[in-house]
C-alpha cells in the first residue's frame, strides 16, 4: 500500500497557502510535518484525510484518488484532528464504541486499556480535562486497524507519561507496517520519521 500526494497547492478563503507539494509514503514510514502558525498544517493534513479539497493537484491511496474513490479510501485512514471529535453527552466507552463501529469493530477494551482510560469509561466525555479528551481522541486509534493515521497535534495537552506512552504506540504502528502523518510543534524525538516543512513551500 501507498499513499501520496502530488504536486499539491492549498487555498483557503481566496488565499493560495501552500503549492508544488508532493510526497509519497510506504508500510513503516512516517512524516512529520512542520511550519509556522498559518503555514498550512492543519489544512495539509485535513486534505490528505479527504475532509478538504485540494485547489491543485491529487491526493492517491494504492494509487487511487482519493476524492474519487472515498468508498474505498474510508476504511483505510484514521483521522485525529485538532478539534476533538467526540460527542459531550455520550461516555469515554460510548465514544470510543461509537468509532469503533466505524471502522467495522466492536472490541474496546484494548482502546480503553491502551490508553489507560478504563477508571474512565463511564465518564461523560463533555466534563473530561484536555488530556483525557485526547487521550480518548488517541484511543480511537486503538480501536481501529486503519493502516495510515493522520493526527493533528496529537500530544497537545497530554502528559510526559501520556507522550511517552502514545510514542510507544505510534513505533508500535510503524513497526508493524502502518504509515502516518503528524503535525506536532513538539519534537517527538522519533529518529525515523521524515521531516516535512511547510515553510519551504508556502507561498
Ligand atoms: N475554514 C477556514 N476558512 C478560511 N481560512 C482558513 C480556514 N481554516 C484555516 N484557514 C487559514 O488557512 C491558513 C492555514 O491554516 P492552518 O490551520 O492549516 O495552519 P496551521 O499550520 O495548522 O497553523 P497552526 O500552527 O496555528 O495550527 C491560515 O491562514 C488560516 O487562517
Amino acid at each position: 500500500m501507498r499513499f501520496s500526494v502530488q504536486n499539491l497547492a492549498c487555498q483557503r478563503a481566496d488565499q493560495l497557502i501552500f503549492e508544488g507539494l508532493s510526497f509519497a509514503l510506504g508500510p513503516g514510514e512516517a512524516i512529520w510535518v512542520q511550519g509556522r502558525n498559518g503555514a498550512g498544517k492543519s489544512s495539509l493534513l485535513r486534505i490528505c484525510a479527504g475532509l478538504l479539497r485540494p485547489h491543485a493537484g491529487g491526493v492517491a491511496w494504492a494509487d487511487e484518488d482519493i476524492f474519487t474513490e472515498s468508498d474505498r479510501y474510508q476504511g483505510a485512514f484514521h483521522y485525529v484532528g485538532h478539534q476533538d471529535a467526540l460527542k459531550p453527552a455520550l461516555t469515554v466507552s460510548e465514544n470510543i464504541k461509537f468509532w469503533a463501529a466505524y471502522h467495522g469493530h466492536s472490541d474496546i477494551e484494548t482502546a480503553l486499556a491502551e490508553f489507560e482510560l478504563a477508571p474512565l469509561r463511564d465518564t461523560p466525555a463533555g466534563i473530561l480535562s484536555q488530556g483525557q479528551k485526547k487521550r480518548t481522541n488517541l484511543a480511537r486509534l486503538a480501536a481501529s486497524s486503519a493502516p495510515l493515521w493522520i493526527l493533528d497535534e496529537p500530544v497537545s495537552a497530554l502528559d510526559k507519561h501520556f507522550i511517552a506512552l502514545f510514542k510507544e504506540k505510534l513505533l508500535r504502528h510503524l513497526a508493524g507496517g502502518g504509515m502516518a502523518i503528524f503535525a506536532t510543534h513538539q519534537d517527538l524525538g522519533i529518529d525515523q520519521v521524515r521531516r516535512l516543512n511547510l515553510d519551504e513551500v508556502a507561498v
